[in-house]
Formats: C-alpha cells, sequence, structure tokens
C-alpha cells in the first residue's frame, strides 16, 4: 500500500527530523514496516546522539522567549494544535494504524486521546498560580512561584505513538518548558505528523523537536547526561526506567516514569457478570492487549467462575482478527514476531503447569504476527502469566474463594499500575478500592483513562502522573522567595 497516496493530506508523512523548526535529514535511515502486512513504509531519519544534540541546544535556546509567553498565548497555540490534530483524525489514525497495527477505530480514537490531553492543557496553562504564604516576621512576605523546568526531553513506546507523546508535551509546552521528542523506532511516523501540525499552528521553532533514532540505548545516555536536559519523562518498561533512573542519577535529574504494569482484573460473587464479561473484553483486549494498563490476570470468585469464564470465551472466540484497515477488524497483528513468542511462551509455560485452554491458544492462520485471542483457566501463582507482563490477546483466569484471597493474589506483583474490579456490595467496594496496590483503580468499568484523572502507578510501575491538575506539577519547579521590606 502506498501510505502517502492514501492520505488526504500527504504532507503529513513526514520522514526527516524536525529541529529548531527545520526538517533535517541525515545520510543513514530506518525502515518502518507495516506489521499487517510486513510491508515497507518509509525510511526516516535515523539520527545519531550526536546529531541529536542539535535538538537539546534548540530547546534551550528556544526556552526563555517560550517561558516569556503568556500562558493565554501558550494556551491558544497548544489549542489551535489540538485543532489541526482533530482536524486531520483520519490520516494520522492511517498513519498510525500502518506503523503500528490496532484498529482504525481504535486509531482513531487514539487522536482524540491524544488530542484531549493537549486541550486539557491548553486550559491549565492559565492557572499555574503561586502562593503568598503570611510572614514568619513583621517585614517578611512569602512568595512561592511556579516556574517551568526547562528543557524536556522525551522516549516513548510503540504502543501509543500519538497519545504518549501527546500527554507529555501538553503540560510541558503548557508550563513554558520546552521539549526534544525521541518516538520508538518501529513508530517515529505518527511522531513526526504531530510536529507537521505543531509547526502549521504557529508553535515557535526549537519548542518542539522530533528526533527519530534506532540507537535506543544512545538516545537514553545523551539525555540522561546533557546537563541542558532538566527532566526525562519515559514511557516503556521497568527494566528501561531503572536503566535511565541510574544513568541520570548523577545529575539528580527529574524523571517521569510511566512504566509496566501487571493489572489484576477481580470478578467478586455480587458482581454483574455480563457488565463484567464486557469489562473484561475492553480491559484485556484494548490494542489487542498491548496496553500498561491491560488486565493482565483474571480473579474471579469461585463460585461465579464457571460462568464467567462460559460467557467470556463466548465472547473472545468471536473476535474478528485482522489488518486494521478492514472494517470490522477488532484485533490486530501484534506488533512483531517476537511479541508473538512472549504470548507463546505464556500459553505454553500454563498449559504446562496444568491450566486449560478455552479458546484460541495459537498463531492465527493469517500467518505473521497474527496471534488468536484466548482464554485459559486453571490458572495458578508460579505461572509466568501471573508476574509477567504478557503484552498479547491472553485472558488467563485464576479462581480464588474469599474476598481476602483474591485481594492477596492481586496485590502479589511487584507491579502497581492499573487494577479492576467487579463487585455491587458498597462496603465491599470500599474495602477492595481501598486494599488495592495499585495508582489507579476500575470499579465496575474496564476503561479509566482520562485527561481528567492522574495517569500512573506505584512500585515498580512508576513515578509521577500524567494529565488532570497533577499533571502539571511534574513540569514546573516550585520557588520561594522571602522578601524582606
Ligand atoms: N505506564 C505507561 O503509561 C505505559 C504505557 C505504554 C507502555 N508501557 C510499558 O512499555 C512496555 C512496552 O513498550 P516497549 O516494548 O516499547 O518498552 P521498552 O521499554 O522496550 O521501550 C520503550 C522505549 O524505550 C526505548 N528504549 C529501549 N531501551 C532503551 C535504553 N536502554 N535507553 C533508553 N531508551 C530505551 C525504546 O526504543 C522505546 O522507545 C511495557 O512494559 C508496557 O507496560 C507503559
Ligand atoms: O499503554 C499505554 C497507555 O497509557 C494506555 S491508555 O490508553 O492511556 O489507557
Amino acid at each position: 500500500m502506498d501510505l502517502k497516496a492514501s492520505l488526504s493530506d500527504p504532507a503529513l508523512l513526514r520522514t526527516d527530523a524536525y529541529i529548531d523548526g527545520r526538517w533535517q535529514g541525515t545520510d543513514r535511515h530506518l525502515a518502518v514496516t507495516d506489521p499487517a502486512t510486513g510491508a515497507h513504509l518509509a525510511d526516516v531519519s535515523d539520527l545519531t546522539p550526536a546529531e541529536a544534540e542539535r535538538a537539546i541546544l534548540a530547546a534551550q535556546a528556544a526556552g526563555a522567549a517560550w517561558a516569556a509567553r503568556t500562558a493565554r498565548d501558550r494556551s491558544d497555540l497548544i489549542r489551535r494544535w489540538a485543532d489541526l490534530m482533530m482536524a486531520a483524525q483520519d490520516d494520522l489514525a492511517l498513519i498510525l494504524t500502518s506503523e503500528m497495527g490496532k484498529p482504525l477505530t481504535e486509531a482513531r480514537g487514539e487522536i482524540a486521546y491524544g488530542a484531549s490531553f493537549l486541550y486539557w492543557f491548553a486550559e491549565e496553562a492559565r492557572r499555574v498560580y503561586g502562593d503568598t504564604i503570611p510572614g514568619h516576621q513583621p517585614d517578611k512576605r512569602l512568595l512561592i512561584l511556579k516556574q517551568p523546568i526547562g528543557v524536556v526531553a522525551s522516549i516513548t513506546p510503540w504502543n501509543f505513538p500519538n497519545a504518549m507523546i501527546a500527554r507529555k508535551v501538553a503540560p510541558a509546552l503548557a508550563a513554558g518548558c520546552t521539549f526534544v521528542a525521541r518516538p520508538a523506532a518501529q513508530t517515529p511516523l505518527s511522531a513526526l505528523a504531530m510536529v507537521e501540525l505543531a509547526h502549521r499552528a504557529g508553535i515557535p521553532k526549537g519548542v518542539f523537536n522530533v528526533v527519530p533514532s534506532s540507537d535506543s540505548a544512545g538516545m537514553g545516555r545523551l539525555f540522561c547526561e546533557h546537563p541542558v536536559v532538566r527532566k526525562i519523562t519515559f514511557t516503556g518498561s521497568t527494566r528501561v526506567g531503572e536503566i535511565l533512573m541510574r544513568q541520570s542519577a548523577g545529575q539528580i535529574k527529574k524523571l517521569g516514569l510511566e512504566l509496566g504494569g501487571n493489572a489484576p482484573f477481580l470478578v467478586f460473587d455480587d458482581a454483574d457478570l455480563d457488565a463484567a464479561v464486557e469489562g473484561a473484553m475492553i480491559a484485556k483486549f484494548r490494542n489487542g492487549g498491548q496496553t500498561c494498563v491491560c488486565a493482565n490476570r483474571l480473579l474471579v470468585q469461585a463460585s461465579v467462575h464457571d460462568a464467567f469464564a462460559e460467557k467470556l470465551a463466548r465472547r473472545v472466540a468471536v473476535l474478528k482478527v485482522g489488518d486494521g484497515r478492514e472494517q470490522g477488524t477488532e484485533i490486530g497483528p501484534l506488533i512483531d514476531t517476537s511479541a508473538v513468542t512472549k504470548v507463546e511462551e505464556h500459553v505454553a509455560n500454563a498449559l504446562s503447569a496444568g491450566a486449560r485452554l478455552l479458546t484460541g491458544g495459537k498463531r492465527h492462520d493469517k500467518g505473521g504476527s497474527y496471534f488468536q485471542p484466548t482464554v485459559l483457566t486453571d490458572v495458578r501463582p508460579g505461572m509466568a502469566v501471573m508476574t509477567e507482563e504478557t503484552f498479547g490477546p491472553l485472558a488467563p483466569l485464576i479462581r480464588f474463594e474469599t474476598e481476602e484471597e483474591g485481594i492477596g493474589l492481586a496485590n502479589d506483583t511487584e507491579f502497581g499500575l492499573a487494577s479492576y474490579f467487579y463487585a455491587q456490595n458498597l462496603s465491599r467496594v470500599w474495602r477492595v478500592m481501598e486494599q488495592l496496590e495499585a495508582g489507579m483503580v476500575g470499579v465496575n468499568t474496564g476503561l479509566i483513562s482520562t485527561p481528567e484523572a492522574p495517569f500512573g502507578g506505584i512500585k515498580s510501575s512508576g513515578l509521577g502522573r500524567e494529565g488532570s491538575k497533577y499533571g502539571m506539577d511534574d513540569f514546573l519547579e516550585l520557588k520561594y522567595v522571602c522578601l524582606s521590606l
């Protein structure tokens, strides 16, 4: 498929780096391929860390003027950018599905989700309030100023190639910071289309820069070790988050870490089972199971287990697997064949230890990186699916007897990002929500992400929050002024 010819605005398909307001090519390129077909989509500039440093210096040069603009100015520019993103929703979704694989309906949803962070922080920009504090002496006046951190660098994953950048760049620019984004090498086209639209919106040169690169580790070291970069905002695995923490410790660099998950999805005996099944379908199979907040373990109270398992397996068995561009596709290809191998290994590990297959369980007949949506039951502690993030369309069911046992199983993980449970008894709802060790809890819902709410986790799932009124604080420094009259 000729992606550029398929766009109503072919100029959105950009392949060079965007630094200091200019498109800049290199003599090395990284190939972007279509996970649905394996077809070559584009060759994108592949920057070395030395070349990417130009973006850091451009962001530094642009910083003072951007911070000096009124909040209203920054707000208007960010909102105009969001308007342009929504006007280009179909093209941006086609670019996203082509490089990442998710169904077009979900890609369109991601563009709206990404834009919603721009709209949200366009408003928050104008509400960065300081404080005055009653003085400790008659001639003292105490002030609190909130000022932008400075140059921010982002490293983001392939699974939400628009929204994961939008959720970071929006508060950063709203706060008066400038930004250098290094997108995942698998999905740079979405980031480059975003910055094309930022350029059209009038975001000044140097404020938002995008540096594609296949040198993940090298770019990480550049951001961690460069003194001009004052904050790194990372979304990805806990493994890499730990590397970045170690690498940036020498400069006490501010970090925002949105890391791995292992979300429990509890179904109690007083749950509405039909609602729980629909919630599980969203929480488990959205983006083919390739989201950090996916239900990784489905914990079902024994008395309702068989009824829930039968309903769920029936729904999963008829999910339409295919190219994300085909009408009606519900499950696209996984990002690559190594992702398929991981799902296969989790299924084999569970079956060999006594789990039972209810539906799916194998690579899809379509070949490539397609996998059958799968439900296992009789899963037990000690199996890989209980401790590792599967990141694919695999729903493992685990029985539990008592509420206490269910909560104990849910919390038995190093992670603490999202969690979900279905119950109707009000006292139980309060008990469970208070005891779950997670940054986010969905009660009788499988979809919790929204810009109004703080997104983030505890334990090995990360540091900080993105979105909500709390999301601005991560891009601001507090300055205390003691004024003597
Ligand atoms: N908490 C969240 O909001 C969130 C969102 C999406 C994905 N994730 C997590 O991300 C993981 C899946 O995404 P992934 O496979 O792309 O994760 P990953 O950690 O392998 O890669 C994430 C990004 O880091 C880069 N990277 C890899 N090694 C690096 C290094 N040594 N130094 C600097 N950067 C490096 C990658 O190129 C990519 O751009 C899962 O664990 C998922 O839970 C978390
Ligand atoms: O996995 C990445 C995203 O954070 C998931 S969500 O769309 O924000 O829920």
